[in-house]
């Protein structure tokens, strides 16, 4: 992130589109199934043709209460769709039904931390509507395509207050966001897709005096374009009025290959829009019963689930934090601890450090991990009653994971047991101080970095495979002569 130039402040506020996990469109049954042939699911409510009648679809409503109760919201008990109009080749309505003056979410919050600092950004609203159509610009040279497949899927516009004061809080916000809705279940979060896309708002300041003007800044699909635009997009306006100009109201389009933004069109008021109430929809009404009944089907939060992680298995907050950060990758660790039985800080080492570090290399998903969760449990078992020792479970791993098989199968095809047995030990201790003898004068004569060396020997003479716990007594005791 590139820093705020002194004696300037910037003001933020997020617009994010968040399509809803629903299999059919807001008001039709069409597929809303993404990458199907171009127009395949553009039904005649979708086309908006003469005579047809928009059906509200309930699992919609219900994701948008589940996200206004995990942001602490207010659910509106009677919320209005509004009718908001504008023409682009892909609305073939001329409006799109969206919420206006009475929003189904309002006035909720999400805590964020940014270098540790904890801070709370304000949610203004969250509203249901219907995606657009999508204009297709390359398919055809000199031509512009039009694909209706994306029209009239469920979105909700989740509005932040313009609370956020730089890009990495902007960023931290998105992801906090954005991992809440994936956990909810009513978001795939896909980005590239344009599943979750935010619109950001940025206008900068003198620190204490009024909102300056703010531009808009459209359809960012990435965590890292949405920190570029911000950084790009403050230091222009600063020059901007630095330089004696003002800044427009006005929409602008990121270009990912350059980092900039560019003006796109003079920013519409709302009034532009000639917003009016759906006159063939009714009010939609949810009563604090319908809220109970869903807030009992909603899944455990991060939030909590990380509180949880870290009472339950004595966590760290940074190891909590991590674990939960995905609900694949908790259920993962949680699998861990109860299939190994061993123990939780050992479980939570071998999932953020070992699994995690292999997934990375190879760019997987937790989810399609060559070690699924009963197979590490194997392996962490093998270490808590001692067959393997720590270090040689580390070989164990790397078989794993290029597929050799199960834990014990390759402890057994390798003859990886750990030696416990105290005289073969003991007996290999003797060989290696009887062999070194200028070794065994130099550390009795206070060369006690020597012992490293030792320890090294007696673990080669046994393959690796001695309980270091017992070589490292042994050799003591026979050291001290
Ligand atoms: N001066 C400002 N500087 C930066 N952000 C601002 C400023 N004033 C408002 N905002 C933010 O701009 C966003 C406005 O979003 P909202 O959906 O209310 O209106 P809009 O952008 O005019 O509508 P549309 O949905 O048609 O784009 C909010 O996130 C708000 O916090
Ligand atoms: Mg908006
Ligand atoms: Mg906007």
């Amino acid at each position: 992130m590139s820093s705020i130039p002194a004696g300037w402040e910037a003001v933020i506020g997020l617009e994010v589109h968040c399509q809803l996990l629903t299999k059919t469109k807001i008001f039709s049954g069409a597929s809303t199934t993404y990458g199907a042939e171009p127009n395949t699911q553009a039904d005649a409510v979708t086309l908006g043709l003469p005579g047809v009648l928009p059906v509200l679809n309930r699992e919609a409503v219900t994701m948008a209460v589940k996200f206004g109760l995990s942001v602490d919201a207010k659910i509106a008990e009677t919320c209005v769709f509004a009718r908001k109009h504008y023409f682009y080749p892909d609305l073939p309505k001329g409006y799109q039904i969206s919420q206006y003056e009475l929003p189904i979410v309002e006035q909720g919050h999400l805590d964020i931390e940014v270098d540790g600092v904890a801070k709370r950004i304000g949610i203004t609203r969250a509203h249901l509507e219907e995606d657009a159509g999508k204009s297709l610009h390359d398919a055809f040279p000199g031509f512009t395509g039009i694909d209706l497949n994306r029209a009239g899927t469920p979105l909700i516009e989740i509005v932040s207050e313009p609370d956020i004061r730089n890009s990495a809080e902007a960023v931290a916000y998105l992801k906090k966001l954005h991992q809440l809705v994936v956990a909810l279940g009513v978001c795939d979060g896909n980005m590239q897709e344009g599943s979750f896309r935010c619109d950001a708002n940025v206008s900068v300041r003198k620190p204490g005096a009024p909102f300056g003007t703010r531009t808009e800044t459209k359809n960012i699909n990435s965590f890292r374009y949405v920190q570029q635009a911000i950084d790009y997009e403050i230091e222009r306006q600063i020059e901007v009025i630095e330089a004696g100009g003002k800044i427009n109201q006005e929409t602008r389009l990121f270009n990912p290959d350059t980092g900039e933004t560019r003006a796109m069109r003079s920013k519409e008021n709302a009034n532009d829009y000639r917003y009016f109430p759906d006159p063939d929809l009714l009010p939609v009404v949810v009563t604090a019963a319908d809220q109970e009944r869903i807030r009992a089907s909603m899944p455990e939060l991060p939030a909590a689930k990380k509180a949880r992680f870290e009472s339950q298995y004595g966590l760290s907050a940074y190891d909590a934090n991590l674990l939960t950060s995905e609900s694949a990758l908790a259920d993962y660790y949680e699998t861990v601890v109860k299939v190994s039985g061993a123990e939780a800080k050992t479980c939570a080492n071998w999932v953020t450090g070992d699994l995690l570090a292999a997934l990375n290399k190879s760019g997987k998903a937790i989810e399609d991990s060559p070690i699924s969760a009963t197979q590490l449990a194997g392996l962490v078992a093998r270490i808590a009653d001692k067959t393997i020792s720590g270090k040689i479970a580390k070989d164990v791993f790397e078989a794993m994971l290029a597929g050799e098989g199960d834990a014990d199968a390759i402890i057994k095809a390798k003859g990886l047991v750990q030696i416990t047995d105290e005289g073969a030990i003991a007996a290999a201790i003797d060989a290696i101080i009887a062999g070194n003898p200028q070794q065994v004068a130099d550390y009795r004569g206070g060369k006690d970095k020597l012992f490293g060396f030792f320890v090294g020997q007696a673990m080669k003479a046994t393959q690796g495979k001695a309980n270091p716990e017992a070589l490292n007594r042994i050799l003591k005791e026979k050291l001290a002569g």
